[in-house]
């Protein structure tokens, strides 16, 4: 059986080589001969898989896809032809929650404001949103949720509509899907009109897709003068973003919100668990044991965490002005994929435990941090 695999896609041999001969491929230049003689395709968000891409792929019983976002397989497609498909819901939604939560740490300290008492409003509350609200609910942070779809499912009670949100909150971070059209549509979701109605000095904070906010006209209400505090992980047009734009961020960087080792790996795990279901055998492999250990394991707590001392440790982890220097410094040089493609190992907070923190243990739990009181060792 022959595996096509996107390069930036870790750990494939390790988990499917008892399954086929596996080659890789560059995710942006993909032919449809290549696929030829392939039997099973993985790609990353980066590959855009339709009649086109298939239109030789006569062998091919299965796609997957790394990713939550499925914006760019044509799945209609795959089910007429009988392709097997699966994509890997959920599997990096705690590495978004966790550069969403370093944005606001770093936030806080760049504009010296507690994040205490403001609210943060969630557009889209689904495996990301949903993870996001969880780690910030002991976090003194209010927390105003959006999600018509679940709010119509009769699963999410504390819907309020994007406008009121928008109105009300001092922060706003998106975590819907790319929908071109219909109802729901989320292209363009924060477009001029409501980009010229937010509050001043409001944070918006973009890791879903570049798409949902309209690039253009968020670049044109900031050149006239418009003060908007920005974190943007995602772009209009990726590789070939709008760059005046990323002079107008606080902290930029290149799609990589979900990149966590732990992250990437999952979402492998999960194609490999499904082709096998699709093949019948047994899935026997698991990520736990491809996995480095991490450079830091444990730190120590004299005392109770201030807002700023919880911030640091969210940082010893994760800081997001690591990725927004690296971006900032090297993107007219290296380019948006290089970047991307070399990405420099992240881990996700519960791989720190921290120790002798009784008072702030919930709220350090809640965020994801392991905890340990000293008497317990
Ligand atoms: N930056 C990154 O690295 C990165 C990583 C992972 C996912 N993503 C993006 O984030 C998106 C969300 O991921 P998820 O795992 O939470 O997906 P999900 O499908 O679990 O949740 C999306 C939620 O958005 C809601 N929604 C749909 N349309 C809406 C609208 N118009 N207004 C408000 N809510 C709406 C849905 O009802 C759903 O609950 C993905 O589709 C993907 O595009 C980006
Ligand atoms: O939808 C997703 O899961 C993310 O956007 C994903 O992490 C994008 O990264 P890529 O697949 O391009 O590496």
């Amino acid at each position: 059986m022959k595996i096509l695999a996107d390069q930036n896609m870790p750990l494939v041999e390790e988990f499917f080589s008892d399954l086929g001969v596996v080659q890789r491929f560059d995710g942006r230049s993909l032919s449809p001969q290549q696929l030829i003689d392939a039997d099973v395709l993985l790609t990353r968000s980066v590959t855009q898989v339709d009649s086109t891409l298939l239109a030789e792929a006569s062998q091919l019983k299965f796609v997957g896809t790394a990713t939550i976002g499925v914006d760019h397989i044509d799945r209609p497609l795959l089910a007429q032809r009988g392709i097997g498909f699966a994509s890997a819901p959920g599997c990096n939604a705690i590495a978004v929650a966790e550069y969403v939560i370093s944005a606001l740490y770093a936030y806080a300290q760049h504009r010296a404001i507690n994040l205490q008492g403001k609210k943060l409003g969630i557009v889209g509350v689904g495996n990301i949103g949903q993870c996001l609200h969880d780690k910030l609910a002991a976090s003194g942070i209010e927390l105003l949720l959006c999600d018509p779809l679940r709010h119509e499912a009769g699963t999410l009670d504390q819907h309020m509509p994007l406008d009121e949100l928008l109105a009300q909150a001092d922060i706003v971070t998106f975590h819907v899907p790319l929908v071109r059209t219909g109802t729901h549509q989320t292209r363009h979701l924060l477009n001029a009109q409501r980009i010229s109605a937010l509050k001043p000095d409001m944070l918006v904070i973009n890791a879903s897709r570049g798409d949902v906010i309209d690039n253009q006209a968020l670049l044109n209400a900031l050149e006239g003068g418009q003060s908007i505090d920005l974190v943007l992980d995602v772009w209009e047009n990726e590789p070939d973003i709008l760059m005046p734009l990323l002079a107008y961020t606080l902290f930029a960087s290149v799609h990589i919100a979900g990149h966590t080792l732990e992250g990437k790996a999952r979402g492998t795990q999960m194609l490999y668990q499904a082709l096998c279901n699709q093949l019948g055998v047994e899935a026997s492999k698991s990520l736990e044991s491809f996995l480095p250990i991490p450079a830091l394991t444990s730190c120590y707590a004299e005392h109770t965490l201030s807002e700023q001392e919880l911030g640091r440790l969210v940082h010893l982890v994760y800081d997001i002005r690591r990725d927004d220097g690296l971006m900032r410094s090297n993107i007219a040089s290296q380019g948006f994929d290089m970047l991307r493609k070399n990405y420099p190992p992240r881990r996700e907070f519960n791989t720190l435990t921290v120790q002798n923190a009784p008072q702030c243990g919930q709220q350090l739990q809640q965020l994801g941090f392991k905890v340990v009181n000293s008497n317990e060792e």
